[in-house]
């Protein structure tokens, strides 16, 4: 029986149904068990003020407390730096990376207009000032569920949300207008990753069967450039590596915004699939590249 703890959230249940999906299909029997976090409790504030690793500390004690084998998070949840006796055993195929921006039928505006938008996030709203530079932002928290009903109860003129949480919930947004953002997404923003406790080598070789590694590749190379540059959640910083499979090529962005102008660093780099190594040279060398 492998015990998998998660939030309980809709979206953290459903993210941890398709990896309890994907091991039972392999022949495992799963338990699913329900762990609140810091991030559930505390909603009236920035998620980069209420510290790190607020939607992973108390899954990671009950990992460690042997209380459940496996803690199913979003992997952008997951500080770059975390806990020397923890591991992202495995990722799954990475869903939609994008932002969304969502506002109610009846609104019409541009660029230019005075709008308020919604967000708990620094990065969305560091680069959103380039696109809408009259725009006003106020703090947006809870689950996607909330959020939306704010947006409809005219909290807000625009909310902006991860596409991936969007289909994830099966949510359906032709009551509302909506369109993809051009701004980098957080790093691993769509993945959905496993932890495990790294001396777990049963478990761990179980959780090989079911990763990604394509996905493995990009998300270590967005998050070593994270690391790289220093900060977490509390930096806006964005990132997307995308890995050409047939010609085996590593590509990675990256941006920050600091002191109100945006900075970019790109570079790319030839490699197999399994190539952590050259994903790491590849995350530490943009990440570098941004801090000059
Ligand atoms: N910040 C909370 C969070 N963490 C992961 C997701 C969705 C899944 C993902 O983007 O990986 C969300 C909601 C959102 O950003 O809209």
């Amino acid at each position: 029986m492998i015990r998998i703890g998660t939030r309980g959230s809709k979206l953290a249940l459903y993210q941890a149904n398709k990896v309890s999906e994907k091991l039972k299909n392999i022949g495992y029997d799963v338990e699913i068990k329900i762990i609140k976090t810091t991030g559930d409790k505390i909603l009236d504030k920035k998620l980069s003020d209420i510290g790190i690793g607020v939607f992973t500390k108390e899954l990671d004690l009950a990992l460690l407390n042997n209380e459940i084998d496996i803690a199913v998070h979003s992997l952008k949840d997951i500080p770059t730096v975390w806990n020397e006796n923890l591991i992202i055993g495995a990722v799954l195929e990475r869903d939609s990376y994008y932002d969304l921006l969502i506002w109610n039928k009846d609104k019409d505006f541009d660029e230019d207009s005075e709008i308020v938008i919604g967000t708990s996030s620094l990065r969305r709203r560091s680069f959103l000032k380039f696109i809408f530079k009259n725009a006003k932002f106020k703090l947006l928290r809870g689950n996607v569920d909330t959020r939306l009903r704010k947006l409809k109860e005219g909290l807000y003129d625009a909310i902006v949300l991860s596409e991936a949480g969007i289909i994830r919930l099966g949510i359906d947004l032709s009551d509302f207008k909506y369109k993809r953002l051009n701004i980098l997404p957080a790093p691993a923003q769509g993945i959905i990753a496993v932890a495990c406790k790294k001396d777990d080598k049963n478990l761990r070789k179980i959780l090989e069967k079911i990763n990604d590694e394509k996905t493995y590749l990009e998300s270590t190379c967005e998050r070593t450039a994270l690391n790289e540059f220093g900060g977490g959640c509390s930096v806006p910083m964005g990132a997307l590596a995308i890995y050409d499979e047939k010609d085996e090529l590593l590509k990675l962005d990256a941006g920050v915004i600091i002191n109100d102008k945006i900075k970019k660093a790109c570079g790319e780099i030839k490699c197999k699939v399994k190539d952590i190594n050259k994903a790491v040279e590849l995350g530490k060398k943009i990440g570098k590249k941004l801090k000059e």
